[in-house]
């Protein structure tokens, strides 16, 4: 189905278990993003450009997830990808570009291939969903913000913070985009002892071990 495909990490220890999961498999490439929507889209760009001839670009590694929707260890398949604090604050609200008229916040992504990582990942036992993701410049760390993006985002999966800068570069390239999270973290009220990184990494590793069936066959 795809032939080349480029997946984009923020760390190395996400792009360690990405490629573990892969193993040997000379049609993907994993490359470091960065931390980060504006690092994110520039080191796609240049990702982009140094090597051409990718079929579709991957958003991978941990992330938050929303009470209810993504639990830890969980993996969530986007269903779109949205950059949730690119807007103003007005005396009512949040105001997002789009409403604005500058540009749009959401990337969209095609819905039968998500719909097949998310088939292809629930043949494991791996526990997977699928929903918006949204990216944020500034991590979500009070419930009154959780509050207003699971409002403002319906059906809100999962939070990040490279997905749009990925998606962004892709999609001026038009090159279709997936992002894929494995859970470390609930979104909410900071709370770094309840952090669970390792087995969110395992199954990031596990996700990209399964990934293949639903991308090549
Ligand atoms: O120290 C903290 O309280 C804290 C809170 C949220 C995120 C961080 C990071 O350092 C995240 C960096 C990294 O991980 C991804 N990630 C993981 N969980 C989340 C989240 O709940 N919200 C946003 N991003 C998250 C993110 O994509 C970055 O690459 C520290």
């Amino acid at each position: 189905m795809y032939g080349k495909i480029l997946v984009m990490t923020a760390v190395s220890a996400e792009r360690d278990a990405v490629l573990r999961g892969l193993g040997e498999n000379d049609r993907f490439d994993v490359k470091l993003a960065g931390v980060g929507p504006v690092a994110a889209a520039v080191n796609t760009t240049t990702a982009l450009f140094e090597a051409g001839g990718y079929d579709l670009v991957i958003s991978a590694g941990i992330a938050g997830g929303f009470e209810g929707r993504a639990d830890i260890g969980n993996v969530v398949v986007s269903t779109a990808i949205i950059a949730a604090d690119l807007g103003v604050e007005t005396p009512d609200g949040f105001s997002s570009v789009d409403e604005l008229g500058f540009g749009t916040s959401r990337i969209g992504v095609d819905k039968l291939l998500a719909r097949r990582v998310v088939d292809a990942l629930k043949n494991s036992s791996i526990v997977v969903s699928s929903g918006p993701i949204v990216t944020v410049s500034t991590a979500t760390g009070t419930a009154e913000t959780t509050a207003e993006l699971t409002a403002r985002v319906p059906g809100v999966a999962a939070e990040g913070m490279e997905g749009y800068g990925v998606a962004a570069a892709a999609h001026a390239r038009g090159l279709p985009v997936l992002e894929i999270r494995a859970i470390s973290n609930r979104v909410g009220p900071r709370d770094r002892s309840a952090w669970r990184i390792g087995d969110a990494l395992a199954s990031l590793e596990a996700a990209f071990a399964r990934l293949t069936e639903g991308l090549l066959s």
